[in-house]
């Protein structure tokens, strides 16, 4: 019998409340790769082998060596994939992909060329895509459209815990098939994913305070765990980061530690649900030896039509609020985290 009835824990790593990834192997025997598991792109890779000499930020992670595995299959399709931070190009293979213990075999990206910013920031090695097969690039079957097939998951859900503290271990948990009531308390709301094949939701607007101030109209929300931080359209930030006092300088937001027991708590409100958010949950706390340093976890994104203009809401907000998505039912839940 399934010890875990259907679902699948993966323990994740939190480096610093802004990264947080899970260790999978691929090929036989088993190379180990740590991986954002990132609802908002859909696709696998991992640093190759034979990635080229100059690419720094390759050789400071692991590769992957398909010489090494006797269940490699060529593929060499060509592949690139871009993030709002950083783009990766290589080429397919298709191997033995096993996620906290189960064994798929995928098709997926060697990287031969990781754009050094920020890669080389990455306490990962690569992103494994939770997204939907329809924003896969080159078609690829996603890996867990993958184990979906098998059959064995009790629902065709997954469900995500990201830590608030980064002294605690675990640091986060997917969890495959199900969701983990060591990590949410209360009940769940659910939001009807806007449109079929992304994970993003309406929004009904953005509030400071007590005060409405942006997406009064209506806007969509990206639920992203491949994202640290919440993003909204530039000038909405730059406003709301004028209201709460926050300077910007070349590595974000910054206020003054001083003010931050004051600072108003940031509303989300989606699908009739109020999701706030207060300084404890979107400042991040640094003490330098030069003093603290009290950074604001959002930034201004600018995404294009017809995508944009959109918010993303990414690792501090999932951090508070535990999420999960479900394949079965085209619909986002979200709990409170513990
Ligand atoms: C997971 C892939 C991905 N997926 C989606 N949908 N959005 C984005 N932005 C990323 C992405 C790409 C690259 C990097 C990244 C994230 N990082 C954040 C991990 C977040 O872990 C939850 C780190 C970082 C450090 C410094 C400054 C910027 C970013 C390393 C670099």
């Amino acid at each position: 019998a399934d010890p875990n009835n259907g679902t699948v824990p993966t323990p994740l790593t939190n480096y610093l409340d802004t990264q947080y990834f899970g260790e999978i192997s691929i090929g036989s025997p088993a190379q180990m790769f740590n991986v954002v598991f990132d609802t908002g792109s859909a696709n696998l890779w991992v640093p190759s082998q034979r990635c080229s000499p100059f690419s720094t930020a390759c050789f400071t992670h692991n590769r992957y060596d398909s010489s090494q595995s006797h269940t490699h299959v060529e593929n060499g399709t060509g592949f690139s994939i871009n993030y709002a931070s950083g783009t990766i190009r290589g080429f397919l293979s298709e191997d033995v992909v096993v996620v906290g213990g189960l064994p798929v075999v995928q098709v997926f990206a060697e990287a031969t060329s990781l754009s050094a910013m920020p890669f080389i920031f990455a306490k990962f090695d690569g992103v494994l895509g939770m997204g939907y097969p329809n924003v896969a690039i080159d078609g690829i079957t996603p890996v867990f459209d993958q184990i979906m097939s098998q059959h064995i998951l009790k629902e065709e859900v997954f469900s995500i815990y990201y830590s608030r503290d980064p002294k605690q271990s675990p640091g986060g948990e997917l969890l495959l098939g199900g969701t983990d009531p060591n990590y949410y308390t209360g009940n769940f709301n659910y939001l009807e994913t806007r449109e079929m094949g992304k994970w993003e939701v309406t929004m009904k607007g953005v509030a400071v305070g007590a005060e409405m101030m942006f997406c009064a109209e209506g806007c969509t929300a990206v639920i992203d765990t491949g994202s640290s931080y919440i993003t909204g359209p530039a000038s909405s930030v730059s406003m709301l980061m004028k209201t709460i006092g926050a300077q910007l300088d070349e590595t974000g937001y910054k206020v003054n530690c001083d003010t931050v027991k004051m600072l108003p708590s940031v509303t989300f409100h989606l699908g009739g649900q109020d999701y706030s958010l207060t300084h404890e949950d979107y400042i991040i706390w640094q003490s330098q030896f030069e003093g603290d340093v009290c950074i604001v976890t959002f930034r201004g994104l600018d995404v294009p039509p017809p995508t944009g203009p959109i918010w993303i809401l990414g690792a501090n907000f999932i951090a508070r609020y535990y999420t999960e998505f479900d394949r079965r039912n085209n619909r986002i839940g979200f709990a409170a985290a513990v």
